[in-house]
């Protein structure tokens, strides 16, 4: 079963170290493994640290990236509300 994070906890992780996630049509990445591997720079990841990249994401990637790269670094899904 997929771990859920609340966008809350979601931004606390932005760190290399503790990991660095960002969520894409509600499912939630960890970065930090990616960015020396990212064509498109590490500086641009980092930016989105602990944010929702899904409107940048799908301004620079076509439906064939997260096929192939999605599934490794992949953390979970964003709860759809957050828990009262
Ligand atoms: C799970 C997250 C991500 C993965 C797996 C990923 C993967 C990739 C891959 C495979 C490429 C090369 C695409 C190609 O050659 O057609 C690429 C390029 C790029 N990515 Fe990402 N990316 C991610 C997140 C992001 C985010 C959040 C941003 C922006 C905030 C971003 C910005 C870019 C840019 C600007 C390029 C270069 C486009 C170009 O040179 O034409 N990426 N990324």
């Amino acid at each position: 079963m997929s771990k859920t994070f609340t966008k809350a906890e979601v931004a606390s992780f932005k760190d290399e170290k503790t990991g660095m996630y960002i969520i894409i049509d509600n499912d939630v990445y960890d970065i930090a493994p990616f960015l020396d591997e990212h064509p498109g720079g590490a500086k641009i990841l980092k930016r989105m640290a602990g944010k929702d990249a899904t409107k940048s994401f799908w301004k620079y990637h076509n439906d064939k990236v997260l096929p192939k790269y999605g599934a490794k670094l992949k953390v979970g899904t964003v709860a759809e509300t957050a828990k009262l």
